[in-house]
C-alpha cells in the first residue's frame, strides 16, 4: 500500500476549481515531484496533504490513517511535515536556536519542564546542523544567512521531528545554480528514513532528484510516471512548451 493515496480530491476557491478529482499514490522511500504550469494547483495540492486546506471531496491517507479532515497537528503527529515556499525561521535568533527550538516542539510539556534542555538535544542539533552544513553558522543570527542558507536552515528544522514524510514548495526558489546544486545534495540522503514530496519549477533539478512525477494542469493529473516516461509524453511536451 502506498504511504499516501489521494483520492478523487477536488478544493474549489469560490468559483475557481482549483483541483479536479485528484488521484495520486507516493510510495515510501522515493521523491515524488509534483510539476505544472503556473496555477495549475500544485501548491494547493500540498497544502490540502498538509491540512492547511481541507478537500472539498475525495479522501486523503497517509500511512493507514483517512487524514481527510484531520487538523495540521493531527498530520504532523503522524509524521507530516510541510516547508512553505515562504521562509519561516525565526531571523532574531541563532541558527543554533531555530533547530533546537525545532525540536522542541515535538517534547511533551513534561519534558520541557524537566528540562531536557539544549545540553540533553545538542547532539541532535548539532547532527542536523552537520547534515545541512550550518554548524560554522550555528551561533550566528538566522537573519544573517544567505537565502539558500535559510532555505536548508528551513529543511533541517522541518526534518528535525523526522517526519515520514516531508512536503517542500519550491524550496530552490531565489537560489543561485550553486545551491541549487548543493540542495539536491543535501537532499539526497535523507531517502534512507523519509518519504518526499516536492514542488518546483526548475525541472532540471527535479528530474535529477525525483523518482515519479506527477504533471497538474488547471486542477486536474495530466500525466504520471517515472521521469523518462514523463520526459517523453507528447501530451505533458505540449503544456510545458505552450504554457510554461
Ligand atoms: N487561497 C486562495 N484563494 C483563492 N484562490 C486561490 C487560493 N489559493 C490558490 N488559488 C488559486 O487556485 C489556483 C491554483 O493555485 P496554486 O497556487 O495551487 O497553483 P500552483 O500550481 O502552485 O501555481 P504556481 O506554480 O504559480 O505557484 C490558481 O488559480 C490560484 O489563483
Amino acid at each position: 500500500m502506498a504511504l499516501l493515496q489521494i483520492r478523487g480530491v477536488s478544493k474549489s476557491f469560490r468559483t475557481l476549481r482549483a483541483l479536479e478529482s485528484v488521484d495520486v499514490d507516493v510510495q515510501a522511500g522515493t521523491f515524488h515531484g509534483l510539476i505544472g504550469p503556473n496555477g495549475s494547483g500544485k501548491s494547493t495540492l500540498l497544502k490540502a496533504i498538509a491540512g492547511a486546506h481541507f478537500a472539498d471531496g475525495g479522501t486523503i491517507v497517509f500511512d493507514g490513517h483517512d487524514i481527510t479532515r484531520a487538523t495540521p497537528y493531527e498530520r504532523a503527529r503522524l509524521g507530516l511535515s510541510l516547508k512553505f515556499q515562504i521562509t519561516a525561521v525565526l531571523p532574531e535568533l541563532s541558527v543554533y536556536d531555530n533547530v533546537l527550538l525545532a525540536i522542541q516542539s515535538g517534547e511533551s510539556l513534561m519534558r520541557l519542564l524537566l528540562s531536557s534542555s539544549r545540553r540533553a538535544l545538542d547532539g541532535e542539533v548539532t547532527a542536523l546542523l552537520e547534515r545541512f552544513r550550518l554548524i560554522d553558522r550555528a551561533d550566528d543570527l538566522a537573519a544573517e544567512l544567505s537565502h539558500g542558507q535559510q532555505q536548508w536552515l528551513e529543511i533541517a528544522m522541518a526534518l528535525a521531528l523526522r517526519p515520514k514524510l516531508l512536503l517542500l514548495d519550491e524550496p530552490t526558489g531565489g537560489m543561485s545554480p550553486e545551491e541549487r546544486r548543493v540542495t539536491g545534495t543535501l537532499l539526497a540522503p535523507i531517502k534512507a528514513h523519509c518519504t518526499l514530496i516536492i514542488v518546483e519549477h526548475d525541472l532540471h533539478f527535479i528530474r535529477d532528484i525525483c523518482d515519479h512525477l506527477t504533471v497538474l494542469d488547471q486542477g486536474r493529473v495530466l500525466d504520471h510516471g517515472d521521469v523518462e516516461t514523463i520526459q517523453r509524453s507528447p501530451k505533458v511536451q505540449q503544456v510545458f512548451t505552450t504554457r510554461v
